[in-house]
This record gives C-alpha cells, structure tokens and sequence, in this order.
C-alpha cells in the first residue's frame, strides 16, 4: 500500500507485508495440543534489489515435525515445514512474479527469499495437477517411497513387499510402487474405509491393524512365504513382530517410527539380534534428503506415473492458515487419507 505524503516528495509506492506465523509456544510433552503452538505476526522488510516476496498457497503437516521439534527447535521459534509458494513481487531477475515455488520456510503465510532456498515448480508441471502434490506425491513423501524402496530396498520384480501406515502420503506411494515395479504388496491401516482405499488402489492384501486379533496371524496370512521387503514408517511393536516375518536376506528400510514419536517413556523392544542373524537381514535407516542428489530424477518419475495413471494419489485438504496445529495434530492421530495438506 501507498504511504501518505504530507507535502514535500511524491509519496513513494511501498508494499507494507504483515505475515502470520505459527511458533511453537511450549515443547509437545507426549500428544501435541493445540495450546502448544500460538500465532503471531511478522512485519516483513521492504524488498532489497534480488530478494523475492512469497505467499504460501499450501502448506504440508508432516510426521517429522513432532521429533525434529524436540531435536532443532526452541519455545517461540517459528515451526519447520515445506509449503508450495506463489511469488508476488520480484526484485530478482531469475524468478517471475505468479510463478510457483516450494520452499522450506516453516509455518508462515508470507516469507521473503533471496531465491538460493526455493524449488521452482517444473515448467512442464501440468495444469490439470493441483500444485499441492509438490508436497506430496510428487514431493518429499513421494521421494521417500521411491528412494526407500528402490534404492534402500532394492526390491526386484516378483518379491513381496509390506508397508505400513500404507494409506498415509509415504506408505500410498509405497505400494503403488511396488506394483509398478512387478511386486505383491501387503499393507496395513487403522481404519477398514482405508483398507478400502488400499485394496481400490492395487494393494493386493490389507488389514486393519487397530482391529486385527492377531497380527502375526495376520502377517502370516497375508504372505505364507513371508517377506522379501517391509518398508517400515511406524516401528515400535508392529516392526518388531513384523521382522520374524521377513525372508531370508531380506531387506528393512526404516523410514519412520511413528508409533513412537509421541511416547513420554521409551518403548522397550524385542531384541532383533535372532531374525537379523538367522535370516540374514539388512536393514538401514534413510532420510530422504540424502538422496535430494538425485531428486529431479525422482520428480521426473513420479510425475509421469501420476499422469499415466499409474500412481493415484488423495489429499486431506484442511482449509485456512489458522487450523495448521488442528491439521498437524489431526494427522498424527490417522485422521488423514493420503496427504494432509493446509490450503492457506
Ligand atoms: N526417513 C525419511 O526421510 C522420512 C520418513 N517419514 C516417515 O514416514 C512415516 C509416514 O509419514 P507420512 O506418510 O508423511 O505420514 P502419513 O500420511 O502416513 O500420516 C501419518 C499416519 O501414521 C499413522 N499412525 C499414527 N500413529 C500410529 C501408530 N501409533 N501406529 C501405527 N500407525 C500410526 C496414521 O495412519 P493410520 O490410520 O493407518 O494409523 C497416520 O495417518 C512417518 O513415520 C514419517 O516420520 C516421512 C518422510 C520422510
Ligand atoms: C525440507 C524438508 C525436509 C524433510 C526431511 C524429512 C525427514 C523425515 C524424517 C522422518 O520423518
């Protein structure tokens, strides 16, 4: 907006930018609450000459957030995350105003950027894809299925892979990659319209993990020969029975631990030492960032299964800026399908 000129010069056109930012007001003890995050305002700076001003279109709740609070953050920082962004003001010859970006500037609805920490969108990205999917299938959790699977993984044609929180933004691509790559897939959810979901977009079994009375039965059921591949994003006590399952040299990719990120007392496991040994396995840990080396390469791929229909996605779309702590909290108890998303 204009400021006022009382006499004098003529006024000069300056765009006055007040942002809104979630900050984490108190460390999450056990499940976060919605006290524990507060909303503030952020006054931004007037434009220097190569800097860039963004508007958050969307902006992604994530799992990762919970742990690496408790890990990166202090009381009154502003909370991390990844949002797809729309650049309304350019002092910055690289960039175009109305151009899309996704970049990792935390929970906020306006942000300024030198430009050296944004992703542009691919230009081929096609108009009938809502841009959100940057932050989902064809983003970070995407990239997570593709690099665990195929590269921590290394599944091959014909094996028999598990996931688990199979309807989630990771886990969904999970097993539809599986299938792409000529594979069983066996996954499980907490809820039976999930397990729907699982088995309409190709997993060829799935069960409720909430209402199953038995889950090595289960497992077992699933795939008689066992597995070749488990793809583990819960850990806890499903991964630990899960790994007297797997088959001889087989392979664990540990993703994610979800089913721990909000303990107060640490789960004491099984000890693995006796499958590890007997069956040969490996397993290893990843973060997917390691990998961002090779990310246009995955984008690439993602992005042309989801147009040839191969690779189907959902989102929970929560509307407004404001209900991010309700989403991230939401999120965290199951109540997503697919990707949860903020749409600002
Ligand atoms: N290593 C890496 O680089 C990365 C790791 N991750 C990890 O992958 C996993 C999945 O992430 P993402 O796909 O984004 O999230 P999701 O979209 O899958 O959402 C989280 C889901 O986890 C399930 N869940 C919550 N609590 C439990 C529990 N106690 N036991 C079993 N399932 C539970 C819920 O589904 P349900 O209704 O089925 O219970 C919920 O919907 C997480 O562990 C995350 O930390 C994600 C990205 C990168
Ligand atoms: C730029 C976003 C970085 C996301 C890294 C996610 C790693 C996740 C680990 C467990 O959830």
């Amino acid at each position: 907006m204009a400021r006022k000129s009382q006499g004098g010069p003529p006024a000069l056109k300056v765009r006055m930018v007040t942002a809104k930012v979630w900050v984490l007001k108190k460390h999450f003890e056990g499940f976060p609450q919605t006290s524990d995050f507060e909303m503030k305002q952020e006054a931004l700076a007037n434009l220097k000459d190569g800097e860039l001003l963004l508007e958050s279109v969307f902006l992604s709740v994530d799992p990762y957030m919970r742990p690496y609070s408790k890990r990166d953050m202090k009381e009154g920082d502003v909370m991390i995350g990844t949002q797809v962004a729309r650049i309304v003001e350019s002092k910055n010859p690289a960039f175009a105003v109305g151009a899309f970006v996704v970049a990792n500037r935390g929970w906020r609805t306006h942000f300024i950027s030198d430009g050296k920490d944004l992703n542009l969108l691919p230009a081929s990205w096609p108009e009938s894809l809502p841009k959100s999917l940057a932050l989902g299938t064809v983003g970070m959790p995407g990239l997570t299925a593709y690099f665990g699977l195929f590269e921590v993984c290394k599944m091959k044609p014909g094996e028999t892979v598990l996931v688990n929180a199979a309807a989630g933004a990771v886990g969904s691509v999970v097993g539809q990659l599986a299938k792409i790559g000529g594979c069983k897939v066996v996954g499980c959810a907490g809820s039976d319209s999930k397990v729907a979901y699982l088995k309409k977009i190709g997993f060829d079994e799935a069960f409720n993990y909430k209402t199953v009375t038995c889950l090595d039965e289960t497992l077992r059921k699933a795939s008689p020969d066992g597995y070749d591949c488990f793809f583990d994003n819960v850990g806890g006590e499903f991964a630990s029975i899960a790994i007297n399952h797997m088959k001889k040299y087989g392979r664990i990719a540990v993703c994610g631990a979800i089913s721990q990120y909000n303990d107060t007392v640490p789960q004491k496991g099984p000890y693995i030492q006796f499958p590890m040994i007997f069956n040969e396995l490996s397993m290893k840990g990843f973060i997917v960032t390691s990998w961002y080396n090779r990310r246009e390469e995955g984008v690439k791929a993602l992005l042309k299964w989801v147009l040839e229909g191969k690779l189907k996605y959902h989102e929970q779309v929560t509307e407004r800026f404001e209900n991010m702590p309700a989403a991230f909290i939401g999120m965290l108890k199951g109540e997503n399908l697919g990707k949860a998303i903020i749409k600002v």
